[in-house]
């Protein structure tokens, strides 16, 4: 649970580039940006998932843009780029239908695992906007999908840690076959002829399956879509949100002051527009803050597809270009690129959204919850979306968010000001290392 400060430590070197002594692979490690932007723009083609990742998590992702590279990426991000990277008026009500969903669930007055409904947040509202029928795992007694993916994920972190020898270990079989059933079933029952209205019927014909399956793509093809939407939408978006969450009562201050923009905003009984969402200025400055300081890819690795270079960090200056031979892991360090002082300032380490207020757009190659370049996330505007309407909602909704935490056995609620802060830990994505137990109150 200490990878993240381990990773901002070891960096701590001249030109910000170690080499990581690792028996059997060859691993660079970096944080200088100059690196960071020749692996994601200037020589991207150099760089890929590489095949043992593609081996590890082709058992979940399929041969989707979240495993391939080359052609095949390509091939793939075209699919996705008119549906997911643009926001439809309908993925506004779809998006609160699910807020109220949540919102029914954490009124019950108990304490709830943040991110497992944010996370059930997340899937039912993605599976919605591109296929048209949502999973509803908020509502629905029935988490096969939601375990399987999680069972998948572990096993698979695992596999990931080992690399090349963890590409011989057999994934989670069960969980595989509980994934591929859900995607033929999904497959299987679309019919937007078949819907209860007109509006349903259009949003379903126009949604990112309806539109491929209009095209002839093979079925196969359609599942490496469906898939690289639910997970590429679901863990960020839920990771995202719970820190904001966390943070907020961390800081009773500045959910105050959120509050205020909020609830002059907007009315809890109607829709929120995109105007509205855009209007709150403070609230994008909590989320941008918020994915400053928890970055949910906060480390990414490429491997070498080619003998290559990085510009700079070699030498005992750091200042030479350093050789990188086919096969070499790069890790981007790039929770710790937002956590350096020489960038942010001596409270780089400090969630602050005010010191956003003096410059509100992050620079290019210093900030990067997204990625950059050509392989940047595909979701971000509707990630952002999310996240946003879904905190206005929770925070309309409730006056009262506790934090507790596990002691002898009970949950009690957690004095803020004495309480250390959370660990982040690896998986897959980097996430909270423990549970965020909040309880909701009106
Ligand atoms: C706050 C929420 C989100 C964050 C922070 C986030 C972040 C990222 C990052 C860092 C990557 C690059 C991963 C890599 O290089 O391996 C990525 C890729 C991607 N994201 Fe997101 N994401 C979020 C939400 C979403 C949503 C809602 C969608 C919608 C379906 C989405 C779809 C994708 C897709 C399809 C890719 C693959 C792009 C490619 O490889 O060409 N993301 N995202």
């Amino acid at each position: 649970n200490t990878v993240l400060e381990w990773s901002n430590e070891t960096l701590n070197v001249p030109g910000r580039t170690v080499e990581l002594p690792l028996v059997g692979t060859n691993m660079i490690m970096t944080d200088n940006v100059d690196n960071i932007r020749a692996i994601m723009t200037t020589q991207f083609e150099h760089f890929g998932k590489g095949d043992t990742y593609r081996k590890i998590w082709s058992s979940l992702m399929r041969n989707s843009v979240l495993t391939t590279d080359g052609q095949a990426w390509q091939d793939n991000r075209n699919h996705l780029v008119a549906h997911v990277a643009k926001i439809r008026p309908t993925d506004y009500a779809v998006t609160e239908r699910h807020s109220q969903s949540l919102v029914k669930v954490l009124s019950d007055g108990q304490p709830h695992d943040t991110l497992d409904l944010l996370n059930r947040f997340a899937i039912d509202v993605v599976s919605d906007i591109f296929y048209g029928t949502s999973t509803n795992t908020l509502v629905s007694n029935d988490q096969s999908l939601r375990d399987a993916i999680q069972q998948h994920k572990d096993r698979n972190t695992w596999r990931n840690l080992l690399s090349g020898l963890g590409a011989l270990l057999p994934p989670n079989v069960k969980a595989c076959e509980t994934i591929d059933s859900y995607l033929d079933g999904v497959l299987r029952n679309f019919s937007p002829e078949q819907s209860e209205s007109l509006e349903e019927r259009d949003r379903k014909a126009s949604s990112l399956l309806g539109d491929l399956a209009a095209q002839g793509v093979a079925q196969s093809i359609l599942k490496d879509q469906i898939i690289s939407v639910i997970v590429g939408g679901r863990d960020s978006v839920a990771i995202i949100t719970t820190w904001a969450l966390y943070e907020l009562v961390r800081h009773p201050e500045i959910l105050h002051e959120l509050r205020k923009e909020i609830s002059a905003g907007i009315d809890p009984s109607t829709p929120i527009n995109p105007a509205q969402i855009e209007s709150f200025v403070f609230l994008n400055r909590v989320v941008l803050e918020t994915m400053r300081v928890h970055t949910s890819v906060g480390i990414n690795v490429r491997t070498a597809l080619r003998d290559t270079s990085l510009p700079t960090g070699g030498g005992a200056d750091g200042t030479s270009p350093v050789g990188i031979l086919a096969g070499t892991n790069v890790i981007m360090g790039l929770d710790s690129v937002h956590h350096r002082k020489d960038i942010y300032g001596p409270d780089a380490n400090v969630f602050d959204p005010h010191r956003w207020d003096s410059n509100s757009k992050p620079d290019t190659w210093t900030y990067y919850p997204f990625n950059r370049g050509p392989r940047s996330c595909l979701g971000k505007n509707l990630a952002i979306m999310k996240v946003k309407y879904a905190l206005c909602r929770l925070l309309q909704a409730f006056s009262v968010i506790e934090w507790l935490k596990k002691a002898d056995g009970k949950l009690v609620v957690v004095d803020v000001d004495k309480e250390p802060a959370m660990k982040t830990k690896m998986a897959f994505n980097t996430k909270p290392a423990d549970i965020v137990w909040l309880r909701f109150a009106k």
